[in-house]
């Protein structure tokens, strides 16, 4: 089974593919990492893959079906979306934004086991004592972390995360990436994750997608998308790998001039 495929998606902006043929399918119990340079089109897929941007040609199925017949609030229950950029002016508390994430489930209002979810996640999260603040007075790592909480209360087989640490100390970095890992373990989520990190994406992904310039260089396990050649053709750097402890580590390294100068 299948909970998201894209097929053959192409996007053009200003004459310029942004995504040019892509194909991409994400599973339950998987997380697929999607890296790339900036202005790859990781963003751009990923709004692809959850309907939000018209396409040339292409579509994508989500369970199975054309996510164009699925009705918004069908599609909450499927997919959660943690964007790039958390909105501004968004005077709502943190617990309020949450339960924003259980709209799909609720009637007029929610109920008490929409409640007690919610204050379940915070827990979880370390996020209970930001509950009653306003999301607008948090720090922007903190309106992050609120973020993936407000996911999380969605309670879907699949989760869709553009760049969900780029504001995160190391600590909470890795405390997001395991808490993701421990979903897909214990409730067989799929997850989509779009980040930069690639040392933090070969450790917590099943399977990585490099994009670049609107298509995919190389897709599966890290070790075989992330090699010298793929990382110098498109990030323009050269690397070294390596492990610590069990998590591997991506060094890059200015490219050696040729000829000298
Ligand atoms: N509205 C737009 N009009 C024209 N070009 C656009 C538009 N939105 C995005 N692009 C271009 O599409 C390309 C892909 O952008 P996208 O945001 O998907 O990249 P990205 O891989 O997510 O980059 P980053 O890592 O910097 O976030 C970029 O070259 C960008 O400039």
């Amino acid at each position: 089974m299948t909970l998201l495929e894209a097929h053959n998606l192409r996007r053009v902006l200003n004459d310029n593919a942004v995504l040019d043929g892509i194909s991409l399918r994400v599973g339950p119990g998987e997380i697929v990492g999607l890296v790339g340079p900036n202005g790859a089109g990781k963003s751009t897929l990923v709004r692809a893959m959850l309907g939000q941007t018209r396409l040339e040609s292409g579509r994508v199925l989500l369970d199975g079906r054309d996510i164009a017949g699925i009705s918004a609030r069908e599609r909450a229950r499927l997919v959660a979306y943690v964007p790039q950029r958390t909105p501004d002016g968004f005077p709502v508390s943190v617990f309020d934004a949450c339960l924003l994430g259980r709209t799909p489930y609720m009637g007029m209002s929610p109920g008490a086991c929409d409640i007690a979810l919610v204050e379940e996640v915070l827990e979880k999260l370390n996020l209970s004592s930001l509950a009653f603040r306003s999301l607008d007075a948090l720090s922007g790592g903190e309106r992050q972390r609120v973020m993936l909480a407000r996911a999380l209360s969605q309670q879907t087989p699949l989760i869709v995360l553009d760049e969900p640490t780029s504001a995160l100390d190391i600590g909470n970095q890795l405390f997001s990436l395991r808490f993701l890992a421990d979903q897909v373990r214990e409730r067989g989520v799929g997850i989509l994750v779009a980040i930069h990190d690639l040392a933090l994406a070969a450790r917590f992904s099943n399977r990585i997608a490099l994009l670049h310039r609107g298509q995919l260089i190389a897709e599966g396990p890290w070790q075989h998308a992330l090699t010298q050649e793929t990382i110098r053709a498109t990030y323009g750097v050269d690397a070294e790998f390596g492990e610590l402890n069990g998590a591997p580590v991506i060094a890059p390294f200015e490219m050696e001039r040729q000829g000298g100068a």
